[in-house]
């Protein structure tokens, strides 16, 4: 089986093209080429598949075997990989998702390669039952969440999946390994949650730190930035339009105010292809 190495912002995938479904083994698959010592090591298993209502469609799984509905970073490799190897015309590109439907991106190339790829993300979802949380109420910011041994202030979004963003003094420093775990799989939580840790620096800038469902720390987290930016706006710290600096580099978030749309902007690149046993 062809495959390809993809990232954005160090946030890497194992990229599968040409299948016409999801495998019914997409889990042992991705538990298996996901690990970086027996496999080939990643922080996800992406099929860019056919769609009937847009121009292809992503499934992503977590490199514990779990289905995510939706990933940022994903959605800017996959574009990129469609438009560089001239599998669509032109600079705009749909692609379903599991959890947010199918999305536009655009692509600002040069030389026909895709240099960065804006990806319109969808409204965010802020009703605490259909984050999903727990909690019945239109929305879920600065709550208080406990663990057995601190206890944290968070904020809910779903940007089609679910995220719990957190405030801390200094996210670049935080000990991601000791609190994401226990806060990814709080009861609060009923499909479990992508955990940010940010530190705000000015109303537009946001050092950001993720926990990802399924997935521990990784370097980037595309939708958890976007996350990021809308908890900041409701929770009066940031203007609508930031730059989130995560481990592996920045993107660029904008909520519009008219249409209520997040709307993010980053890089994604090829590492290699290679071949691997199914
Ligand atoms: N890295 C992603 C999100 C991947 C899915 C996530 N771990 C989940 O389970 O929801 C991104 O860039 O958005």
């Amino acid at each position: 089986m062809e495959f390809t190495k993809m990232h954005g912002l160090g946030n890497d995938f194992i990229v599968i093209y040409g299948e016409q479904t999801l495998p019914d083994h997409a889990e042992e698959l991705a538990l298996r080429w996901c690990d970086r010592y027996f496999g080939i090591g990643a922080d996800g298993l992406v099929y860019i598949l056919p769609s009937e209502r847009a121009d292809y469609r992503m499934r992503i799984i977590n490199s514990d075997g779990s289905e995510a509905e939706q990933c940022g970073n994903a959605i800017r490799c996959v574009a990129k990989y469609v438009y560089d190897r001239g599998y669509v015309q032109g600079e705009e590109v749909t692609i379903e998702t599991l959890g947010a439907g199918v999305q536009k991106v655009a692509i600002q190339s040069q030389e026909g390669r895709a240099v960065t790829v804006t990806v319109d993300m969808g409204q965010p979802v802020l009703d605490g039952l259909r984050v999903p949380t727990t909690i019945d109420s239109e929305q879920v910011v600065d709550i208080p969440i406990e663990t057995d041994e601190a206890s944290f202030r968070f904020t809910a979004v779903s940007m089609g999946n679910p995220h719990c963003v957190i405030y801390v003094d200094d996210a670049v420093n935080f000990d991601l390994n000791t609190w994401g775990p226990k806060l990814e799989a709080h009861p609060l939580f009923p499909k479990k949650v992508n955990v940010e840790f940010a530190t705000v620096l000015d109303r537009r800038t946001v050092d950001m730190r993720v926990w990802e469902r399924g997935a521990g720390p990784t370097l980037a987290c595309g939708t958890g930035a976007c996350a990021t930016l809308v908890s900041s706006v409701l929770n009066g710290k940031t203007d609508r339009e930031a730059e989130i600096r995560l481990k592996g580099g920045s993107l660029f978030i904008r909520w519009d105010e008219q249409d209520n749309r997040v709307y993010m902007t980053g890089p994604a690149a090829f590492v290699y292809t290679g071949n691997v046993t199914v």
